[in-house]
């Protein structure tokens, strides 16, 4: 289990005061009446009693490429879900939690939802995105400050009356002209019942924190899920697939295709007299043709060595172990389209 000892501050650029202010006035003007109050007030769905915990599940969800995994890594205070400028890098639902004063957070990031092609891995990462929303107690319906464009339109359609959603408008440092966002902010109330509205950037940190706040109100009074320390319940086995996936990914930038996956091998802990843990990991890196293969290689090996050397410095920090990993390139033509396939490689 990952615990919170390797803690990471979230990058500090937010806005200035002055921006924050008159972001608050923005938010007053676009709040919906139902949800109108101070944030911070629980009015919503009953007070928390004095000494009462709150555990909620609150589903992360957008198109591709929206800040979703961002958002989520700045809201555990750790990196848990990977990303890139690459759409459609999360691939399975994982859960980031986050304990603070009386309330458990228990966030899902899932998938962007995919509109465009109909492969049997897109089916497979739709259907986890409905999985995801169903059974929920908030919804973070993740846009682009600004934009709402028909694939938005598409994931908004799915979710079901009843379950409080709000609406994050991210990127909001991308917006030089902010008094611009109002008219925006009204015209996103017409399309659906938003509990509130929350212009903000996933890479600001009093952003970050000023949206806890806000979520708590919505969760549940019930006793905690987790362990105050846990930050996921996602394995070290799976962090570490992710972890290969996150490099390979940043070294190959846009060249090789999102059809390409990661399937761990071995893992497993050895006894060792030098060092308290000792992981030994192998990984294959499963690509659709041999051209993507000589990409992921590189000159004389060169990029799958940096994958490899990056993998293990940032899963050593994040399991407080040795780890000795070992990387394999293989080609399976046309496995995503292969439901047997996209099954075995671990998608539901
Ligand atoms: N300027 C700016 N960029 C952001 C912000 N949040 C996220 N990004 C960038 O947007 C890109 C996509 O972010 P991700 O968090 O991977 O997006 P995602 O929605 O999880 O993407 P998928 O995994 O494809 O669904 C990355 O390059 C992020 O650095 C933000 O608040 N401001």
């Amino acid at each position: 289990m990952i615990d919170a000892t390797n803690k990471e501050a979230a990058p500090a650029d937010g806005i200035s005061a002055e921006g924050q202010k008159s972001l608050e006035s923005m938010l007053a003007a676009s709040r919906p009446a139902a949800a109108v109050g101070d944030v911070g007030e629980p009015d919503k769905p009953g007070e928390a009693s004095a000494t009462g915990q709150r555990c909620g599940v609150i589903a992360i969800v957008g198109k591709p490429n929206v800040g979703k995994s961002t958002l989520l890594n700045a809201l555990v205070g750790q990196k848990i879900s990977i990303t890139s400028r690459k759409a459609q890098t999360t691939r399975h639902r994982i859960t980031g939690i986050h304990t603070r004063e009386q309330t458990q957070f228990i966030f899902v990031d899932t998938p962007g939802f995919q509109t465009r092609h109909a492969t049997a891995l897109n089916k497979s990462l739709n259907k986890t995105v409905m999985g995801a929303i169903g059974d929920v107690d908030l919804i973070l319906f993740v846009v682009e400050a600004g934009s709402f464009t028909l694939a938005d339109a598409k994931v908004l359609s799915l979710f079901k009356p009843g379950i409080p959603t709000l609406l994050i408008a991210n990127k909001l440092d991308n917006i030089h002209r902010r008094a611009e966002i109002a008219p925006w902010l009204k015209s996103m109330q017409e399309r659906h019942p938003f509990a509130e509205f929350v212009p903000m950037s996933a890479k600001s940190k009093s952003d970050v924190e000023r949206l806890y706040g806000i979520c708590a109100k919505y969760l549940p009074e019930q006793a905690w899920w987790y362990g105050e320390d846990e930050l996921t319940d996602r394995s070290e086995r799976f962090l570490a697939s992710e972890t290969v996936r996150e490099k390979l990914f940043r070294f190959t930038g846009d060249e090789l295709p999102y059809t390409s996956t990661v399937v761990i091998d071995q893992f497993s802990e050895e006894k060792s007299k030098q060092h308290k843990r000792l992981v030994r990991i192998a990984a294959t890196i499963v690509v659709e043709r041999d051209s993507h293969k000589a990409m992921v290689i590189g000159d004389k090996g060169e990029r799958l060595k940096r994958i490899g050397t990056e993998t293990r410095q940032e899963l050593e920090k994040l399991m407080d172990a040795k780890v000795f990993i070992e990387i394999w390139v293989k080609v399976r033509s046309g496995w995503a389209d292969d439901e047997a396939r996209v099954r075995s490689f671990g998608y539901e």
